[in-house]
């Protein structure tokens, strides 16, 4: 296994209610099984990128990755076939303690897998669940910043005009009633059919979130993104059946979505407490591709709709977070076109945006030959 390190500045810091994110570093991942020699599978590629908040940090991670073996290094590894080594490499990395470590190396084990085979990474993982084939595009919605209403106006504009149909913006950066005026001159500018969420990062308490669910019930929001802190499912199952009005003025509640609970509490946690209409699942934050489709999978089985998005990875795991949204069977609209929000990537985007959907690479692995190069 190697790694390579990167860092990748964004164009403009993306202002959440925890702060700007400015910067993404990681590393590249490559396992190239046939390096011993031997007639071996083909090589892999994996992106580890932690965000504290959501994963372990950047030195953590590292310590974790330089940790695992994957090499024939003597002893029973001797004996051992190539896919038992990798198992064994994988399952050394904890997806609670190391989840972007974790991801780092199944990815590069799930590319070389799906090379191996001759099939995108989108169909291995589609099989690897019993799900349908999977899908060519995905839909996507535009990620919006914080921002002052005229910003966030011209912002929701340009994403229309450039054929999104869905907007994420960001909120709790600023007071309530400042939130409220952004969304309501967003929704004005925008019209009734494009779909608006707004995602809080988990800035308000009990109370503000309340009156937020009253105060926006009538934008018709797709869902409000974590409005509690991550610990707080009793709060947000509350949330999720506040009422909205009275009588014949009464809106229909304002779906709730869950991002950082996930981390904090665990999937199996937020299904049991009811705490959620929706569920967005980060690769990187699950611990890997293969864990991210099977928390969507358990998520659709209990009701509760899957969106994938990533932490602004760079162009390999947004790849790879492509591949698990195709698997969903009809996902709904995803976080995935984040690459403009990177000044520069460690390659060209295989995944395009256009009109609102990605297109999913067709393979073989991540992006056939497209990522040829790398690390
Ligand atoms: O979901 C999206 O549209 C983009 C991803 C995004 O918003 C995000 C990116 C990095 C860290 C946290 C978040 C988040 O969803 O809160
Ligand atoms: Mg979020």
């Amino acid at each position: 296994m190697r790694l390579r390190p990167f860092s990748l500045g964004l164009t403009s810091p993306l202002e959440t209610a925890r702060g700007a994110i400015d910067r993404r570093e990681g590393f590249l991942v490559a396992v190239d099984p046939d390096a011993d020699g031997e007639s071996a599978p083909a090589p892999g590629l994996g992106e580890a990128t932690p965000l504290p908040g959501w994963t372990e940090s950047r030195s953590a991670c590292e310590t974790a990755l330089r940790g695992v073996r994957t090499g024939r290094d003597g002893g029973d590894a001797a004996l051992a076939d190539d896919a038992t080594l990798a198992d064994d490499a994988l399952s050394r990395l904890d997806p609670a303690e190391t989840p972007a470590a974790r991801h780092g190396l199944a990815l590069a084990l799930a590319d070389a897998t799906a090379r191996d085979a001759g099939r995108s990474l989108s169909s291995r993982l589609a099989r690897g669940e019993g799900l349908p084939a999977p899908a060519e595009t995905v839909p996507v919605n535009a990620t919006l910043g914080d921002g002052d209403p005229e910003a966030a106006v011209t912002a929701a504009e340009s994403a229309v005009s450039a054929g999104f149909d869905c907007l994420k913006i960001k909120v709790g950066a600023r007071s309530l009633d400042a939130d409220v005026e952004r969304l309501r001159a967003v929704r004005r500018a925008v019209g009734d059919g494009v779909a608006l969420r707004a995602d809080a990062n988990g800035a308000w308490d009990r109370e503000t979130a309340r009156e937020a669910v009253e105060r926006l019930a009538p934008l018709d929001l797709a869902y409000l993104e974590q409005p509690l802190p991550a610990d707080d499912l009793a709060g947000a199952a509350a949330l999720r059946s506040a009422k909205t009005g009275t009588g014949a003025d009464a809106d229909p509640p304002v779906p709730i979505a869950l991002d950082e609970s996930l981390a904090a509490r665990g999937l199996d946690a937020v299904l049991d407490a009811g705490a959620a209409d929706a569920v967005v699942l980060k690769p990187m934050a699950l611990g890997g591709p293969d864990r991210a489709l099977a928390a969507a999978t358990r998520a659709r089985a209990a009701g509760v709709e899957p969106v994938v998005t990533t932490t602004i990875d760079a162009v390999v795991a947004r790849a790879a977070a492509v591949h698990v949204a195709a698997a969903v069977p009809d996902v709904a609209p995803c976080g995935l076109a984040t690459g403009s929000l990177l000044e520069s990537d460690l390659a060209a985007d295989p995944c395009p945006v256009s009109d609102g959907a990605v297109a999913v690479p067709s393979g073989p692995g991540l992006a056939g030959s497209a990522f040829d190069g790398l690390p």
